[in-house]
């Protein structure tokens, strides 16, 4: 809704939404009534439209785009309703003006807003354009490179940026209203043609052509298969091509593909899944609605390794004062200069911004080997070695010297949170806080909840990973969680893919054309070889615990791959060792390249176990490594490990660089269609019967058989007995 007001000389229009004003079509008709109204009013000489709250607008109701009867299609005209007005219309701009909502205020004829103010043309990130004729308009105000910018990326610019670009005309530090109402009066009766922008040329570059040209090759390399920011890119080149009318008209057009592309649908699931994973809740009916969080005024890392160093990063630029441990001095100081080097590079980032880093100072940041430093932090992370005796014992001692209600966090990839909590008199304060390398990057946060973990512990985890602007997915225990436990079968089937007759880079290939950054050889050469090789080891699936006799391919049954704890045992680890699965241009190189040496390894290992190698095709590759990594989604809802199939596919997005514009893998997996899932592994299944990770699940076959019903309908046909917590 919007409401109307007339002051003695300004009418103001103020958008009414909450919680952030989204133009549904109610909004918009009451707009566009207020502009009619004003104009036949000729008590009114001027305009202002604002929004309530504080925030002018974040665009379109971005729920309403799935539904019949859509508000988008609307906001163009009114925007050149606004635009026509023979009274002068003023934006107030306060919160935020997004997508639609800027749209909006480049209609007007003058912008002012607010120091704290963000704008920006988001759609891209939605998989959409701005289809308000904001492609068109922005590029005539701000010209073509800062346009293209804003809306290819769908950054939100601060209001100073914004003043700099020209994008408003003023910015104000206190009454963004009060401000609006007296330009709205200053500039009455001034002429609008000027004020217009679609009656503006596009600004002239002196090389354009040369211009776009190069621009359209990074917006092509950085969108990795997402459709939207070329189109944005086509929208914007209309506008430096054709007049305003023909500029919109193809701007519509390149909109309604993008809208029946189905990658918007995905990214707008991701949109809405991102934040439905904030209403978290536990099978024991624990849940963000009536758990509070505790303050963290203090907190401890121990262990400086890979991981320990970016979330000591991630502490300090959230403001977290900070003591850092490690086992010895020598550590110490290694993990000291690390830490040191993350932080300078952090605060040259952010060098002009408002915010700065206070790390030298050593009551914010503090480094020691001394436990009893710990006694007054509010939460600890432990980072050490992934070895259970080890974190027991670190547990154990933090028990006893910690405050009795410190949150004891650990950053274990796999292991058993009970296990580690039973070492501690206080397992309610004991919780996974699984971060993702590196750790100061990557957005997710996966927050395990173990027995006896308090909805306390959880809300206090859920709050750390906002202060540090992560996505927080609470999940329940078990081995792996819920990503590592969802790779380990696709890894599985990358490396059974080989012993076929595969090649990593073929693999690798297929799996990075579906979108994502990187395959599973790329990634696992990165990571090191030897971190799985020592979990396999401590499993006793390798290594001098195996017991004698063991089949060189079968363990408890089930078909196994030794290849990668063969290349280990020729100190083939990865990029760390320049060899892998590929070969690298020396230790600690980058650049993979593949290597004849492992493809004579392949085909003697073949020749050994009597494997004949046969052409694997494209589709194989893909649906054994994805539909294998979704059937395990399956078992984990099915265990009530994970609330809902959006906790899998925002751990996905945001921790493992699945393309966020096929919105996660289960949400894939509905695209494909259950019952295509179904019959592919099935498929799969009886070609390969001794690998359970590609038997379709019983959660799977359950709703295919109740007619593969829609994805948001999925936990509803989950029986409570089936929920093994
Ligand atoms: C044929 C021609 C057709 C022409 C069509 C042209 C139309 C267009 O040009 C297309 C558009 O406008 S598309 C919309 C573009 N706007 C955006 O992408 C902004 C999305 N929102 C944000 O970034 C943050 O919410 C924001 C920065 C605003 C606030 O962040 P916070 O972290 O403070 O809060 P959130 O938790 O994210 O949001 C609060 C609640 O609001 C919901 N919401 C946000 N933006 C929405 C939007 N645009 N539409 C509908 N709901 C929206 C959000 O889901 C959350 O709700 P709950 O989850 O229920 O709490
Ligand atoms: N490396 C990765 O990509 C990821 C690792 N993890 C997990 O994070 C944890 C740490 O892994 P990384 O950082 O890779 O290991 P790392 O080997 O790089 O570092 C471990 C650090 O812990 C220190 N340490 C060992 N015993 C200690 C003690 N008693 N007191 C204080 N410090 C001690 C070591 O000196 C070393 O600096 C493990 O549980 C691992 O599974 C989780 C996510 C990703």
């Amino acid at each position: 809704m919007a409401q109307y007001a007339r002051g003695s000389t300004v009418a103001v229009i103020r958008l009414c939404n909450p919680p952030v004003n989204a133009l549904s079509r109610a909004v918009l008709q009451a707009l566009e009534d207020g502009l009619k109204k004003a104009d036949a009013d000729p008590s009114v000489k001027a305009v202002m439209i604002c929004g309530e709250n504080g925030k002018f607008s974040a665009g379109a109701d971005i729920r309403g785009f799935s539904s019949p009867e859509r508000s988008g299609g609307a906001l163009g005209p009114i925007v050149s309703l606004i635009e026509s007005s023979e009274k002068p219309v003023v934006a107030a701009i306060e919160g935020v003006a997004l997508g639609g909502g800027l749209e909006v205020a480049l209609g007007c004829h003058y912008r002012i807003a607010h120091m704290k103010a963000r704008m920006g043309l988001p759609e891209v990130t939605i998989g959409l354009l701005p289809g308000a004729e904001g492609t068109q308009r922005l590029p005539r105000l701000i010209g073509v490179p800062a346009a293209l910018e804003m809306i290819t990326t769908g950054k939100h610019i601060p209001a100073t940026e914004a003043l700099k670009l020209g994008l408003v005309d003023e910015i104000v530090e206190e009454n963004t209203i009060e401000a609006a109402i007296r330009l709205a009066n200053k500039v009455i009766g001034q002429p609008l043609g000027p004020r217009r922008l679609s009656l503006k040329p596009v600004p002239k570059l002196p090389n354009m052509e040369a211009f776009l040209d190069k621009a359209l090759v990074k917006v092509k390399k950085q969108a990795w298969g997402c459709l939207a920011p070329e189109l944005c890119f086509q929208a914007v080149r209309a506008a430096t091509e054709r007049p305003f009318a023909e500029g919109v008209r193809r701007e519509r057009e390149l909109f309604q593909v993008l809208l029946s592309s189905g990658q918007a649908q995905a990214l707008q699931y991701a949109f809405f899944a991102e934040r439905a994973v904030r209403r978290w809740a536990t099978p024991s009916g624990a849940s963000w609605s009536s758990a509070a969080p505790q303050p963290v005024r203090k907190a401890a890392v121990i262990g400086l390794g890979t991981m320990g160093r970016g979330i000591v990063t991630c502490l300090v630029k959230a403001n977290i004062p900070l003591v850092a441990l490690e086992q010895d001095l020598e550590n110490l100081n290694k993990g000291r200069k690390a830490v040191m080097v993350l932080l300078e590079r952090e605060a040259m980032k952010m060098e002009g911004g408002a915010q700065t880093l206070d790390f030298h100072n050593p009551a914010r940041l503090q480094f020691t080997v001394d436990f009893d430093q710990l006694r007054d932090v509010d939460l600890v992370i432990e980072a050490v070695f992934e070895n259970m005796a080890l974190k027991k014992e670190i547990f154990h001692k933090l028990s006893k010297i910690c405050k009795p209600g410190a949150l004891l966090c650990t950053n274990t990839s796999a292991l058993n949170i009970d296990e580690i909590a039973s070492a501690t008199n206080h397992p309610q304060q004991v919780i996974g806080t699984h971060f993702f390398s590196p750790a100061h990057v990557m957005r997710l946060l996966e927050i395990i909840y173990g027995r006896h973990t308090s909805p306390t512990a959880i809300a206090t985890a859920m709050q750390l990973a906002k202060a540090l602007k992560k996505v927080g997915v609470v999940v329940g225990n078990c081995f792996g969680f819920v990503g590592n436990r969802m790779m380990f079968p696709y890894i599985q089937q990358a490396v059974f893919l080989l012993e076929e007759g595969s090649r990593p880079e073929a693999v690798d290939q297929v799996l990075e054309d579906f979108g994502f950054k990187i395959g599973p050889f790329r990634m696992s050469d990165l990571a090191g070889l030897d971190v799985g090789w020592r979990s396999r080891k401590d499993q006793g699936l390798t290594g001098p615990s195996l017991p004698a006799g063991t089949p060189a391919r079968q363990r408890h049954g089930q078909r196994y791959s030794p290849l990668p704890d063969l290349l280990c045992e020729q100190g083939r680890f990865g990029q760390k060792t320049g060899r892998g699965w590929y070969q690298y241009e020396k230790a600690g190189g980058r650049t993979a390249t593949p290597d004849p040496w492992l493809l004579n390894f392949l085909s003697q290992y073949r020749d050994t176990h009597g494997i004949k190698t046969r052409f694997i095709d494209q589709e194989e590759i893909l649906e054994r490594c994805l539909f294998s990594l979704i059937n395990e989604g399956f078992a984990i809802l099915a265990e009530g490990i994970a609330s809902g199939p959006e906790h899998l596919d925002v751990i996905y997005i945001n921790g493992y660089g699945w393309p966020k514009h096929r919105g996660g893998p289960m949400f894939y997996a509905s695209t494909v269609g259950l019952p295509r899932v179904l019959a592919k592994l099935q498929k799969y299944s009886e070609a390969h019967p001794d690998v359970p990770g590609l038997r379709p699940s019983a959660f799977l076959k359950k709703l295919v058989a109740v007619g593969n019903p829609p994805l948001k309908e999925w936990m509803s046909y989950l029986s409570q007995q089936s929920s093994k917590l």
